[in-house]
């Protein structure tokens, strides 16, 4: 059997050493692994790569340049655990794409590693598969509001919300770009019970300055709701980089 992954260069699975830049574990050495393709199609997604291959064709702003055929590679899941424990840091971040497309064999993969700390980036839409589940040490959820493009009925799926809401692994991080947002977060989190301390909105963008313009207000917004704040700092220290 064999995971899917994205690439950072045609043919180089994207498996590679980091900070965590954001929500609850930020700063902290982790080595990342992102699988590819996903069941959404954020307008605003900064890996469209991941769901970019050839046989996909859903609309995205760079549809004219972008090349399709580089963007995935297989390998499988003992290969895959050998290049993550020979990195080093002793946490793992799994994100995509929508690595809950691939949970069997995650679970496969992650069975094959020395005990790590292993965290779940997802839109919150897929169940984790049961022979995952009990290898993860936290969730975080991005479910998609209104702004990410993408049919209600798909994203915001009410029995999944619950599920992830009364997980205790779980910290949501929405996704915001413009104060219209908060309201739709306001009411998720009422809909849902979500608590504050579980509760992270952090700035869309793929730029420094998109970032620090949005973080003066959303700030301000979290603290006077009682939620948390996360910025992107992958972003600030790297760029909208592949493999950082
Ligand atoms: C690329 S996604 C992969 C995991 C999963 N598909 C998801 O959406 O959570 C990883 C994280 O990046 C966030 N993200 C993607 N594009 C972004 C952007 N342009 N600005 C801010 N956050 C973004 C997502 O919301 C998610 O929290
Ligand atoms: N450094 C770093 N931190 C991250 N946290 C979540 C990421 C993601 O793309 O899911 C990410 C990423 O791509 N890079
Ligand atoms: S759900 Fe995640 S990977 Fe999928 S399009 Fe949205 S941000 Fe990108
Ligand atoms: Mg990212």
């Amino acid at each position: 059997m064999t995971l899917v992954l994205a690439t950072t260069e045609p043919g180089e699975a994207e498996i590679f050493a980091s900070l965590q830049g954001e929500g609850p574990a930020v700063g902290r050495p982790s080595v990342f692994v992102r699988l590819s393709r996903c069941n959404l199609a954020c307008t605003w997604c900064d890996t469209a790569y991941t769901w970019r291959f050839e046989g996909d064709n859903r609309p995205h702003r760079d549809a004219a340049t972008f090349d399709r055929r580089v963007n995935q590679v297989s390998m499988s899941e003992e290969d895959a655990a050998a290049r993550i424990a020979a990195l080093g840091p002793e946490r793992l971040v799994i994100t995509g794409g929508e690595p809950l497309l691939q949970g069997a064999a995650l679970a496969r993969m992650v069975g094959q590693l020395p005990a790590m700390h292993v965290e779940i980036e997802t839109n919150g839409t897929v169940a984790p598969h049961p022979a995952l589940d009990p290898l993860v040490h936290q969730y975080n959820v991005s479910p998609k509001l209104a702004h990410s493009g993408n049919p209600a009925e798909l994203a915001l799926v009410p029995e999944r919300l619950a599920g992830w809401a009364a997980e205790p692994r779980t910290f949501f991080k929405f996704v915001v770009s413009s104060q219209s947002d908060l309201a739709e977060i306001e009411r998720l989190q009422s809909d849902h019970a979500i608590p504050g301390e579980r509760l992270f909105v952090m700035p869309e963008g793929t730029e420094s300055d998109t970032l620090r313009a949005r973080s003066a207000w959303l700030a301000e917004a979290a603290l006077g709701r009682g939620w948390r704040f996360t910025d992107r700092l992958h972003i600030h220290l790297y760029g909208d980089t592949r493999g950082t």
